[in-house]
């Protein structure tokens, strides 16, 4: 399988695509259809529990898709058992670039984790604070935690409620000990994300057809609009 990272290159950031609706995938199928994005997220607990994974697998889309099936603690849009969650996950990696896993899970998770990293699936070690902007120290932790577990890229999502909270997302990227993607929620979260980005965030994540997958996402074709317009992001001739 595809490594989300084939160049092993994260920089510029990845724009992921996040998808939570069946239609929305079912339009992706369409070569043509060109989504406005290096990857999409395809939100499995956003689906009806009427789609299952030989549903999904037989509608597969072409660009590399990360695999993601959230628990129900950090924001599922229905609740799926852990087995389920680890089964569906087990199944779908056979065609996916990435999984996200929460970092909470991932010692219930070791044999998923190994058959990933031996499929090289990219693993997307997640933590996602919807109320809350934590201190730099629990940020810290989480990272040393999924990074000894097999983490490729460590993933934080924040409530921010201040500028203060907003410049602490800064030092976890200038703390950062390997790729790490951050991405704030809530009215400030727009402009967090641009910003983490040109700070060295290795993911944005924004939307793909009408939904938000999280609030203060952009849709997705909006931020490669802004990051093709960067300088920075230019690729030197
Ligand atoms: O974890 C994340 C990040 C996210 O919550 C966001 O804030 O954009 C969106 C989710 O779809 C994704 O799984």
């Amino acid at each position: 399988m595809h490594h989300l990272f084939p160049e092993s290159k994260p920089y510029p950031p990845y724009v992921i695509g996040a998808v939570t609706d069946w239609d929305t995938w079912l339009d992706l199928s369409d070569p043509a259809g060109m989504p406005p994005c290096n990857a999409v997220e395809l939100r499995v607990d956003a689906l009806p529990a009427s789609i299952d994974c030989d549903t999904i697998l037989n509608h597969w889309i072409w660009k590399p898709v990360l695999v993601t099936i959230r628990r129900q603690e950090e924001g599922a849009f229905r609740p799926i058992p852990d087995a389920e969650r680890m089964d569906a996950a087990c199944r779908l990696m056979s065609r996916a670039s990435g999984l996200d896993w929460e970092i909470a899970c991932m010692p219930q998770a070791t044999e998923l984790l190994k058959e990933a990293k031996n499929a090289s699936v990219t693993i997307v070690a997640s933590a996602h604070f919807f109320d809350r902007m934590p201190e730099l120290d629990t940020f810290r932790r989480l990272e040393e935690q999924a990074r000894n577990q097999g983490a490729d890229v460590v993933k934080f999502a924040f409530r921010l409620r201040t500028l203060d909270e907003m410049m602490r997302g800064t030092e976890i990227l200038s703390h950062a000990t390997g790729p790490t993607a951050i991405m704030g929620m809530g009215p400030l979260g727009p402009t967090s994300r641009l910003l983490y980005a040109q700070l060295g965030s290795v993911l944005v994540y924004g939307y793909l057809g009408d939904n938000e997958s999280a609030p203060g996402q952009w849709p997705a074709h909006l931020f490669q609009n802004a990051l093709l317009n960067l300088e920075a992001f230019r690729t030197p001739e």
